[in-house]
């Protein structure tokens, strides 16, 4: 497999990776002899039933976890513990309470020793961004869950990670609230150019941003088919929904994932 950056290469490469958790009873195979390429500047969905090893994945990339066998390979160089040179949102904000909406991303500036100036600048382009002006000052729980989540991609994005993590970064979010991150993020990611995986459970979601989906099986995780996503690059949200391609790639999802957990 090549990963050499700067032609056409991988930013993340999965090699045969299985992962197996042992404790002194048992052991679990989370997820078997996965294989993945994404390229730079591409957005990857997986969606898979509930505990099949969605996480796991995104763990393995960061090397918050080490593989059992096989490779992970992030922007050219082999993962052998944490990297701090991606970006990573969880379902939770986990805002410190205390700190304004813009001090908490630049928390991210402080832990890294980035040059304060410059730090403080890309936090205001970000807030831009996001459509967080006039909330800087905000305490978390002056915030909506939709802009708490804003506060955690800013300071994700902050330090520039040419690779984002994030694991259902809007699956506490109501109905509404969740289809505009969606559109947010899309424009967030065309801007800024970041590979981006995102593990989610909404099938709409996953097709709505992505270039490709990744169907994975039920643990242990096998990849069941990788799906490219044949939509415009600028995706309007009502308009993309009434797409027959959109429509026709969620229901052949929907029939895989039933397929792998036996529900329709
Ligand atoms: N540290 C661990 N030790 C033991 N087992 C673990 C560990 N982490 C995950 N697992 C197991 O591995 C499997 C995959 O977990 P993972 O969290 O990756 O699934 P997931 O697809 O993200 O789940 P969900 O969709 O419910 O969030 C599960 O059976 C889980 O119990």
């Amino acid at each position: 497999m090549s990963v050499t950056l700067g032609t056409t290469t991988s930013a993340v490469a999965i090699d045969d990776v299985s992962v197996r958790f042992q404790s002194k009873r048992t052991e679990v195979t989370a997820i078997q002899q996965v294989s993945l390429d994404v390229a730079p500047g591409e957005f990857v969905s997986i969606v898979g039933p509930s505990g099949c090893g969605k996480s796991t994945l995104l763990k393995l990339v960061s090397g918050l976890l080490k593989p059992s066998s096989g490779s992970v390979t992030l922007l050219g160089e082999e993962v052998r513990g944490p990297r701090h040179d991606i970006g990573f949102v969880f379902q939770r904000a986990a805002l410190l309470e205390w700190r304004s909406a813009r001090r908490n991303i630049l928390l991210q500036a402080e832990m890294r020793g980035m040059n304060p100036a410059e730090a403080g600048k890309r936090a205001d382009e970000l807030i831009e961004m996001t459509g967080l002006s006039g909330f800087e000052n905000a305490l978390p729980h002056e915030l909506s869950g939709g802009m708490q989540q804003r506060v955690a991609l800013c300071r994700a994005l902050l330090h520039q990670p040419r690779v984002l993590l994030m694991d259902e970064p809007f699956g506490a979010l109501d109905a509404l609230t969740r289809e505009q991150m969606n559109v947010e993020l899309h424009r967030v990611w065309r801007e800024t150019g970041t590979t981006v995986l995102l593990v989610t459970h909404s099938i709409a979601e996953s097709v709505y941003l992505a270039n490709r989906v990744i169907v994975l099986t039920q643990r242990p995780a096998v990849v069941k088919e990788v799906i490219d996503v044949d939509l415009p690059s600028e995706r309007d949200y009502s308009e993309t929904m009434a797409r027959p391609a959109f429509s026709s790639v969620t229901a052949h999802i929907r029939d895989l994932l039933g397929a792998v957990t036996g529900h329709d």
